[in-house]
This record gives C-alpha cells, structure tokens and sequence, in this order.
C-alpha cells in the first residue's frame, strides 16, 4: 500500500521507525472479519457454538473473528438483527462501558453514532433498565442508524439527528457520553483506500479543531462525576492524546484507566513527556484495525462551566445558548399519551395492541396521527426533555398503524425483543423465501398457514410481518429496507450454516 509520504513521516516520529515499520506491512496485510452476535436474539446457546468454533475477540463478550466473511446481504438473520459486522478493535468499548457503569441503570449518549456498530455494542452492555440516546448529524446517516437500531430490537433508545450544539440546553442531562469522533481515519487505511486517498496533514489539523468543538459542545450536557469516552480511528497524537490531555486541562476531567490483559497488546500513550492512561490498538499487534480510546471523568459538584471553542477554520457554534434547569426541563412538553385527544383512537382501540408487548405495563403508548410507539414509562421526563430540543426519529419500539378499523403492526414490533411471542401467528419459511420476503418480493405461504397478519420467522427469529390472504401474503417489509440486489450468489455462506 502507498502511503502519503507527510503520514509517514509524521507517524514515524511519534512511533520510532521499527513500530511504524511493522505498522506500514500489517497495512498490506489482510482485514480480519468479525462480528458481534445479539445475545438478546439468539440466545446463550449460540455463543457456547460460537465459542467452541470460532476465536473470540477477547475483549467483548460477543464479538468473534470468522475465518471468511459471510454474505451478510444475503443472510435473513443479517436482516433480523442477530449479529452486526463490526471492526474487532473498535468492540473495545465494552471495557470502557463494563468498567465504569455498574448495576444501576444510566442514561448515555453515543453522540455521533452512525451506523450503529457501537451504539448497538452499548445497548447490549449498559445495565437492564439504561436509556441510550444515539445520534447522528448527518440526515441519511441517521436513517441508518435508526435502521440498524431496530433491527438490534432493544426497546430503550431514542433515535436523533442532531447537531452537537443542539445539545446546549441538556446540562447534567448524561451519565455517559460517548463521543465517536469523526477523524482523519489513518486506523482505516486497510480496509478503506478513499480514506488514504483523503488524507493530508491540513485534514489532520480540521478534524482535531472539529473534535475540539464537538467536544466543547456536549461536556456541559455530562453530569458532574459521568464518564465520557472519547475514541477515534485514527494513529496521529493531536486527534489522540493531544485532545485527551486538552479536555484535561480545560475541563479539570480526570483519565481514567482501565483493566486490560497484557495478551491484547494495547499500546498506551505516545505522547511524549505524557503518561496519563489511553488506548490504542495498533494492526501489527492486535487483530483488528487501528482504534484509540481514553475515559474521562467530569469533576464532581462543578456545575457545567460555559465552554467556547473558537477554531480559525471553522464556524464554532456556541454552546452558550439559553440552558434550563433540571427542574424546568421535566415540566416541559410531556408526549401525547394513552387515549390522548384528537386522534381519534379510542382507549378500547389502543387496549387491543396493548399484549403485543411483553410487560405492556411498562410502556406508556404514545401516538402520532394514527401511528403508536411504545416507550419506558421510566424515562418519560427524559424523552419530554429531549423533545424540546431535538429532532427525534424515533422513541422506543414503533408498535402498530391504524389503518381504517384495522391495526397493522410495524416491522419496529416484529424486531423488537418487547414483541410477546405468542402475540401472532408465526409462519417459519426457508432461505429462498426469506429472501424473496427480504427483497418485498410476495410471498406464497402453504396452504395451512394462518390467514391475517402473521409473523414469518427464518430459523424460528422474527423476520417481519405479512398479511396472508390466501392466495397471497401481502409483504410488510419495510420498502426503503428492502435488498436491492437482484442478483443471488450461487454459495451464500450464512450465520445459520457456520453456526450448525
Ligand atoms: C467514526 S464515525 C461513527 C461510527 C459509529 N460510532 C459506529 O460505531 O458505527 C463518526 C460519525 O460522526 C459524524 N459526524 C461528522 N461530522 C460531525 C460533527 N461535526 N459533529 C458530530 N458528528 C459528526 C459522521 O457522520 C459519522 O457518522
């Protein structure tokens, strides 16, 4: 591989010429595939299976190297949230997670979160009872993010697209901040060669300013004594170490260590005359791709302190806008609720989608038109607090649309681990027709499967509803999800075939 002569010798300089040597060749060398299963989905057996074949990614409970990369497009329990191809070293968000949340439930944010990979991660780790917020800026982006969110079937997560600065108001709001930032992606370089083509140093130099003001931005929005973890793809000390040491020493944080297995060969800070803890994984000594990360700690009992960030090249938000109170914040605008007005849904109409969820009595059913979601009744000031400043994709599980007299479920329900497995009737089917259901091509069921709405299952995991007619079953896949590719390859290597 060519890499830009100014990496070189930048990296160089910070790493020693034998380090960046081994780093140039692993670069040539090939990617490592892995993937994170859905223990919420498939269950502990599947991971004894998976342990017992394949290597785990030591530093994550669920993520596992494979020896070839499955052809995920192609695989229904891809499409029905058991397992998201995920980069092994960026899994180490876990460590992070684990160490420094316990038993008690939190409230986190993984502020630039598409696709989804560590906002996935988070939602499986946090402790039961957790609210995650994920957002992204980008619109399309954020698409995918809720895409992939649904599909992970985790009820407690709001959905967002947002500016970081339109966080201002949201002070002491998080108990964890997870701030994946955009980078200059040198960790990306193997895998990706637009990122080696779209490096140059002045690049490097805009995204540490922009990480800055991203970081500027959100800490108010961390409660005195909550964790951020600050990670990043990238090699070069001023979007690593550099920064870390700048939220030091401009917002008093404390960086905090982690407990790590001398075996994963973490490199720790390059930054000279620095020691405080931070880690990198380098691909010539862990198997995955470049990946650095640092915790941080806000003081405790300082109220948030008014931060600016002013950067020559760039237009810095301030993140001085008008700030309310905890206190102001759960008053706000509270969610339209069970049998709201002016919807023209009855309390008898909203009962009946009620047992579709397990332990339905914990969710408030919120509607909008003639569409309901279903949300923790736990964190309902929280959502009416991110309602007043954000634009929300959505909240919770998207359960069902009122069509004419009818309720038509949504495929949020079908991915949901809140859907009652009793609550439909279930149709399992093959490959071939998961396909087709995937594809939203119609679907022909046998002659002795249910009439009405039913649940097609591949390898008995929900895959999405039909309306079964008889003849026909109305396919209500959604269609901006559906696979594109007409084409078929002739061997598709699946989760379900290298999982016996
Ligand atoms: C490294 S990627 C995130 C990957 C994601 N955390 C995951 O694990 O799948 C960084 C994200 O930041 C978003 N981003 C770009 N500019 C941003 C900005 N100014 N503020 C916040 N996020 C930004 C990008 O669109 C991108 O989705």
């Amino acid at each position: 591989m060519e890499l830009p002569v100014a990496f070189t010798d930048y990296t160089r300089s910070f790493m020693g010429a034998e380090e960046y040597n081994k780093l140039a060749e692993a670069l040539g060398g090939e990617q490592p595939v892995s993937i994170r299963l859905n223990e919420d989905k498939l269950g502990g057996s599947s991971f004894s299976l998976f342990r017992a074949s394949f290597r785990p990614v030591p530093w994550a409970g669920t993520g596992f190297y494979l020896p070839d990369r499955l052809t995920f497009t192609f695989d229904p329990l891809f499409h029905a949230g058991c397992y998201y191809v995920q980069e092994a070293a960026s899994m180490f968000v876990e460590q992070a997670l684990r160490r420094y949340t316990g038993d008690v439930p939190v409230t986190m944010l993984d502020l630039c979160a598409a696709p989804g990979g560590k906002s996935t991660h988070a939602r499986s780790v946090l402790p039961k009872g957790s609210l995650l917020v994920a957002n992204e800026v980008i619109r399309n982006r954020s698409q995918i993010l809720a895409e992939n969110l649904t599909k992970w079937g985790h009820p407690g997560v709001v959905v967002t697209n947002n500016d970081p600065a339109d966080f201002s108001s949201l002070t002491d709001f998080f108990d964890i901040l997870l701030t994946d930032v955009p980078c200059s992606g040198e960790g990306m370089f193997r895998k990706d060669p637009v990122a080696v083509s779209e490096w140059s140093p002045e690049n490097v130099d805009i995204c540490w300013q922009r990480q800055r003001r991203i970081l500027s931005d959100i800490w108010p929005c961390l409660k005195p004594e909550g964790i951020l973890i600050y990670s990043t793809c990238t090699y070069n000390t001023k979007e690593n170490e550099e920064n870390v040491r700048w939220m030091r020493d401009e917002f008093g944080a404390e960086v905090l260590p982690l407990e790590i297995s001398a075996d994963w060969n973490i490199t720790g800070n390059l930054l000279s005359g620095e020691d405080f803890p931070v880690y990198r994984f380098l691909p010539h000594r862990t198997k995955g791709e470049g990946f650095f990360l640092a915790v941080l700690r806000k003081p405790a009992g300082t109220g948030s302190p008014n931060l600016t960030f002013a950067t020559a090249n760039l237009n810095s938000a301030s993140v001085n806008q008008t700030s309310v109170s905890a206190d102001t914040r759960r008053k706000s605008r509270k969610p339209q609720g069970r049998g709201a007005k002016n919807t023209g849904i009855s309390k008898e109409q909203l009962a009946a989608i009620h047992p579709w969820l397990v332990s339905s009595g914990d969710y408030e059913f919120l509607l909008e038109g003639n569409r309901v979601s279903a949300f923790s009744k736990s964190y309902l000031p929280e959502l009416s607090a991110l309602r007043s400043s954000l634009r929300i994709l959505q909240a919770g599980v998207d359960v069902a649309e009122l069509k004419g007299k009818d309720w038509i479920p949504a495929h949020g329900l079908a991915m949901s681990i809140a859907l009652d497995p009793d609550a439909f009737a279930r149709e399992e089917i093959g490959r071939e027709q998961a396909i087709n259901y995937l594809r939203k091509e119609a679907v022909v069921l046998s002659e002795a499967a249910p009439r009405g709405i039913v649940l097609l299952t591949y390898k008995q995991i929900p895959l999405g509803f039909v309306k079964n007619i008889g003849n026909r079953a109305n396919n209500l896949y959604p269609q901006e999800w559906r696979i594109r590719s007409g084409y078929l390859p002739e061997e598709v290597l699946e989760l379900a075939t290298i999982n016996g």
